[in-house]
């Protein structure tokens, strides 16, 4: 042994495959390759192998990794692992027990296992430290690595439950590599946004093959991974985050270039939404476009300051919506969630949960329930769209609008007489192992009202509309603006206007007219200063 256990680097992990080499390389090769751009763990997988080709391919890959001073790990052959002295094993769940391989192997070998579930970190944490030195957690994303997987992909979701039961369970000496499906596209994301409830602890690093091993330049394949490790920033949308005391000449500003930028905002949104949406978005200076074209997603996240609102309501087929997320993310335009009847069936919570897991939201908006839901702070179904009717205080409002805004590192918006608004997104920074060190409670949040307001909550779709209204407001201030600003302007003029259509109308048919018109006139007069909607600030 020539490492010590405690010091070995986790971030960018090589797992082999030589069935996938591209024409001319070899495995040595691309091995040398990865090690010399930054690979910082090499696992030797080797499926369909006799013995001796493995122990011989297995010397000559040890030997290139001690000229780097990395460790070499041996996938599920203890025989192979102990023939050679490797520096560790990797072995599955449905592998040799791990108490075994221990026995084996010795104390000083590094033991790494696949883990998937909540109940195997508390195995792993009941052994104690002696047992198992790194887990590796997964499958995040389906993988065509895995030829026959047993584990439905857990996406970061998944990943946060195993962070969060090593720390429930103090298993800190674990470290943790995430695995399955991870490519340059999705790993500042998953980096990003996987992070344990209290902040303590995120993951060590990545393990990937593909990217590597097939990859015609292995080494500017790694030097690239390596940048995404090193960058701890993910800029998701093409904007400058931060929080800060949002004034009405902030209001101004937001209002001011969404006027001169004149944004797209494309809807995939419910049919009871579809008319009105346009409308607001035509009455707040922006143009939309109703899509639900696969195939014209790409060149619509392609035009400046473009926007999508992703209405669940009534909802377009799945690939179509997954297609739109990839492509504004790949864009780095902003996007605004709105998981409508997020509970109220199984079915709507599968297909949401798997929107969320698929990609990274500027800002998610739900009225009470949805927002509870989410936050898991109620098990209770939603009565279809409806808002929550049980019992709840504006504390318990804003301890779920963090949650989710922390939870899907996301600004966060929870409508009701109070709307409620929390930035999780952390400037869109990133750490290895650590975390930010910051929980849900921590981050920023503040509370706007104009009074009690019923008839807002009494038409159909008036939650979506602000939805429309936070798209046209993201999607079309400048680069370097705030995000949080321009979300919160948004609440608050929609707020404002349903103020004031509600002392013009005459009940729920003029309130949606009047609501339009206001829409209109607050937008296009800009004088914040005489808003009547307040905003505070929650510790
Ligand atoms: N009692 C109320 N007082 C003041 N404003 C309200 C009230 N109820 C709702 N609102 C406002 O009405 C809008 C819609 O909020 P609501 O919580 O009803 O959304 P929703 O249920 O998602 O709507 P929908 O699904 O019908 O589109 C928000 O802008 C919110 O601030
Ligand atoms: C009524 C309704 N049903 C699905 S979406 C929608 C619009 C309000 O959320
Ligand atoms: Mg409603």
């Amino acid at each position: 042994m020539v490492f010590n256990k405690n010091d070995v680097d986790y971030s960018l992990y090589l797992v082999t495959d030589s069935s996938m080499l591209p024409e001319g390389k070899s495995l040595y090769s691309q091995v040398k390759a990865g090690l010399e751009n930054g690979v910082t763990l090499v696992q030797l997988r080797e499926k369909d192998i006799e013995t001796k080709d493995f122990i011989r391919e297995a010397v000559e890959i040890q030997k290139l990794c001690r000229e780097f001073n990395v460790p070499l790990i041996i996938n599920d052959r203890i025989d192979v692992a102990l023939a050679i002295g490797a520096d560790g094993v990797h072995v599955g769940q449905d592998d040799m027990p791990i108490p075994m391989v221990r026995k084996l192997v010795g104390p000083d070998m590094i033991i790494g296992w696949s883990v998937g579930f909540r109940h195997e970190v508390e195995t792993l944490a009941q052994w104690g430290p002696g047992m198992v030195d790194y887990i590796g957690v997964g499958t995040i994303f389906s993988t065509l690595t895995k030829k026959n997987p047993k584990k439905a992909p857990m996406g970061p979701q998944g990943a946060i439950d195993v962070l969060n039961a090593l720390e429930d369970n103090k298993a800190d000496w674990c470290r943790t590599v995430g695995i399955g499906g991870l490519h340059p596209v999705n790993i500042e994301r998953v980096l990003y946004q996987c992070v344990s409830s209290n902040g303590k602890r995120a993951l060590d690093g990545i393990s990937l093959v593909s990217d590597i091993m097939a990859a015609p330049d292995a080494g500017a394949a790694t030097k690239n991974l390596r940048c995404l490790l090193d960058n701890r920033s993910y800029k998701f949308v093409n904007l400058g985050l931060k929080c800060e005391t949002v004034l009405s000449q902030t209001y101004k500003e937001v209002v001011n270039q969404v006027t001169s930028n004149r944004p797209l905002v494309q809807h995939m949104t419910n049919k009871v939404h579809q008319n009105f949406g346009a409308n607001v978005t035509l009455a707040v200076g922006s143009s939309p476009i109703m899509s639900e074209v696969k195939e014209e997603v790409h060149e619509l996240a392609q035009i400046p300051h473009s926007a999508l609102l992703l209405n669940t309501g009534s909802v377009a087929p799945l690939d179509v919506l997954r297609e739109a997320i990839t492509a504004y993310n790949k864009e780095k335009r902003p996007i605004v969630f709105d998981p409508v009847g997020y509970s109220a069936t199984e079915t709507r919570k599968l297909l949401n949960d798997t929107l969320l897991s698929h990609g990274q939201f500027t800002c998610i908006k739900g009225n009470t329930s949805e927002i509870l839901s989410l936050a898991k702070l109620t098990k209770e179904k939603m009565k279809g769209v409806d808002a929550f009717t049980g019992q709840i205080d504006n504390e318990m409002i804003a301890q779920a609008t963090r949650v989710v805004a922390y939870t899907y590192k996301t600004i966060a918006v929870c409508t009701g007489e109070y709307d409620f608004i929390a930035d999780g997104t952390f400037g869109g920074r990133y750490y290895l192992s650590s975390g930010p060190g910051l929980s849900a409670k921590d981050i920023p949040c503040v509370t706007i009202h104009n009074g009690s307001i019923p008839i807002m909550g009494e038409i159909t779709a008036s939650g979506c509309s602000l939805g429309s209204t936070i798209a046209c407001c993201v999607g079309g201030v400048a680069p370097e603006s705030n995000l949080f600003d321009a979300v919160v302007t948004a609440v608050v003029l929609y707020k404002t206007a349903g103020k004031l259509a509600s002392t013009r109308c005459q009940g729920n048919g003029s309130f949606n007219v009047q609501l339009l018109d206001a829409l209109y006139q607050l937008f296009h007069e800009n004088s914040p200063e005489k808003w009547s909607t307040s905003l505070e600030r929650l510790s």
